[in-house]
């Protein structure tokens, strides 16, 4: 459907940097861990770290208990000599239940812990960058994979607390084996070595499939999504969408499910190999140990240890491989998170700057040419000169496309032009603060937001910073005159507007349009930006919104309205008429009917349509 491309996939993954950046992951878990719960984090690093010694503990209590068993006189003699190394082995065992116990607390405590910390971070920086990031098809796709990075990062504190746990044992079982015989140590890597190659070599094939396939998987979520979304289901339902929609899901699922069975035919080939080779290395490390019994280089006690440290050992090697793998991949993902941080801060909307003019008394665009970022047609504004007189009602008038919501949302901050100024009072927009230059905007846009919360939120919420008051509420809605659409509300301004929830009510257009017009009036910013303020309204509530609009005027508010309307432009001081990005007439309306130019003639055209003959009813 034209959005399912495939990008190559983002590598890094291999056995050196596997293993050279291993204390870099578990660093970084830490940190992770540190940030959310400083008491947790000490708490299971140490829990790790004595659970590992405890085992090398036991495990040189096991052999002297089989030494002393194994050693010449009466049974009674040797049981007695082994009993202080059982009971070593007895209370170790002990100490590591209640260590295993403490760790498994202080991580179920950590690990949601950690993961909200990440997901706040990700939210906090991704609702601060700039609006061109969010519309910028690259940043979207890192936002859509880095969204896995908060549960990786509370996965990799469980898969680091095991790590440093296997490591520390494995240390203990090599150190062990090392004293009983040189040869067991080699033998013991050997047997290890394949399935942490089967391991790595399947993360690298995961990990590139899931960076190929997320636009592909993102697609089939929106197609599921529209499928039972209530804006799309009259629609599919009366123009037969839904089998449309159905093919395109399952073309798309098909495809998936190949890339599926690839990774799986892969999976079981690896498998295979690694198992062959693990157990060749197997035979030969039972063999060396039997021969090295039959030439008498090792006595029985010592061999019955070995066998018990090369189990624990490779056991742990098997874990280490295991986890290390999935600490790596789980850190790839956790890379992503990372990424975005960085990309995210980069791109954020800057903070501070110079102040705006207390008082101005024009916004003025200087040769402002502008292009949607990764637009390939024209200009969507181009060398446009204008000026904005502040306290007035000013019209932006033009056909479809003509560039008048691209020239508010300049105004706004929302973007930066690629060329020219815009002038508040002779300061350049591009260096004021931008947190101040949107406190000054109050607006209401074509598609503004119908968020799904009460009444009183959905007004309120157009400043959230100021203390939420009846009187100021009241007030919004009465300027809007929103009164009759918040009376007939069963639960008024307490009345959840989300139809998808129990005790949820929808609103029409209109009656939507009042509310966004009340959101606006609550801002109570110095310049109202209108953006086809009545399109969804009736013609008497047109009327009423626009003698409000000029009531404001009259306030010294500055109103800045775009509407096709232009009998609603009557009262304007001025009107700017755009054409394909560039002014074409600037003046007052009658300047402008006048001089018989684009106005004019669009003026006519909508004046016909009123002039034209009602038909007279036929005689009876
Ligand atoms: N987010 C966007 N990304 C890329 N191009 C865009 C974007 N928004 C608008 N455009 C393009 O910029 C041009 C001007 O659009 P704009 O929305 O400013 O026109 P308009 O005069 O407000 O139109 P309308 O009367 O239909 O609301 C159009 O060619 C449009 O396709």
């Amino acid at each position: 459907m034209g959005w399912s491309q495939h990008s190559d996939a983002f590598l890094e993954l291999n056995f050196r940097a596997m293993v050279t950046r291993l204390p870099a992951l578990l660093a970084s878990s830490f940190r992770l861990a540190w940030q959310a719960d400083r008491q947790a984090a000490r708490i299971v690093l140490g829990a790790e770290v004595c659970r590992g010694l405890a085992q090398a503990v036991s495990l040189l209590a096991v052999n002297s208990v089989l030494g002393r068993l194994m050693a010449t006189g009466s049974v009674q003699d040797r049981l007695r000599d082994a009993v202080p190394a059982l009971v070593t082995v007895a209370v170790v065992m002990l100490l590591a239940a209640l260590l295993r116990a403490a760790s498994t607390y202080a991580t179920g405590r950590l690990e949601p812990k950690v993961e909200r910390v990440a997901t706040e971070l990700y939210l906090e920086r991704a609702a601060a960058v700039e609006l061109s990031a969010i519309e910028d098809e690259a940043f979207h796709k890192l936002l859509d994979t880095a969204q896995y990075g908060a549960s990786s990062a509370r996965r990799m504190i469980r898969i680091a607390a095991r790590v440093v746990n296997a490591m520390i044992s494995l240390v203990a079982a090599a150190g062990v084996l090392t004293v009983l015989h040189p040869a067991l140590l080699p033998l013991l890597v050997t047997m290890t070595l394949p399935s942490a190659w089967g391991a790595l070599t399947m993360a690298r094939h995961r990990y590139a499939s899931f960076h190929a396939w997320v636009q592909h998987a993102r697609a089939g979520q929106l197609i599921s999504g529209l499928l039972t979304e209530p804006a799309a289901a009259p629609e599919i339902r009366v123009h037969g969408v839904g089998p449309f929609l159905l093919r395109h899901f399952r073309a798309m699922s098909e495809s998936a499910e190949a890339e599926q069975a690839r990774l799986a035919r892969l999976g079981a080939r690896t498998g295979l190999i690694a198992a062959a080779w693990t157990g060749l290395a197997t035979v030969a490390t039972y063999a060396t140990l039997g021969g090295l019994l039959l030439g008498g280089a090792m006595a029985l006690s010592v061999a019955g240890t070995a066998v018990i440290a090369i189990r624990t050992g490779s056991g742990n090697l098997d874990t280490l491989v295991l986890e290390v793998n999935s600490l790596h991949e789980d850190a790839l993902f956790v890379g992503d998170l990372q990424r975005l941080y960085v990309e995210a801060a980069e791109r954020a909307i800057p903070v501070g700057g110079e102040p705006l003019p207390e008082e101005p008394r024009e916004i003025r665009f200087e040769n402002v040419t502008f292009t949607y970022p990764g637009s390939a047609a024209r200009p969507a504004l181009s060398d446009l000169t204008l000026s904005v007189p502040l306290g007035k009602i000013v019209a932006l008038v033009g056909e479809n496309g003509s560039g008048k919501t691209t020239l508010v949302k300049l105004l706004s901050g929302l973007y930066a032009p690629q060329r020219g100024r815009i002038l508040w009072d002779g300061v350049d927009a591009a260096t004021v603060d931008r947190h101040q230059l949107a406190e000054r905007i109050a607006m209401v846009a074509q598609d503004f937001k119908r968020w799904p919360f009460t009444a009183r939120v959905n007004v309120a919420i157009g400043r959230t910073s100021a203390p939420l008051t009846d009187e100021r509420l009241r007030a919004s809605v009465t300027e809007a005159g929103a009164e009759n659409v918040v009376d007939d509300l069963p639960r008024g301004l307490d009345t959840l507007l989300a139809r998808m929830f129990s005790g949820g009510h929808e609103l029409s257009g209109g009656q939507w349009q009042r509310l966004g017009i009340a959101r606006a009036a609550y801002r109570r910013g110095a310049i109202l930006v209108v953006d086809e303020p009545t399109a969804a309204l009736d013609a008497r509530a047109e009327l009423e919104v626009f003698e409000k609009i000029r009531a404001l005027a009259g306030t010294g508010q500055t109103v800045i309205l775009i509407t096709h309307r232009l009998a609603s432009v009557r009262h304007a001081d001025l009107v700017h008429v755009l054409d394909q990005g560039r002014l074409v007439e600037s003046g007052t309306p009658e300047e402008l009917l006048s001089s018989g130019g684009v106005y004019a003639e669009l003026y006519s055209l909508q004046a016909e349509q009123f002039a034209a003959k009602v038909p007279a009813p036929k005689a009876g």
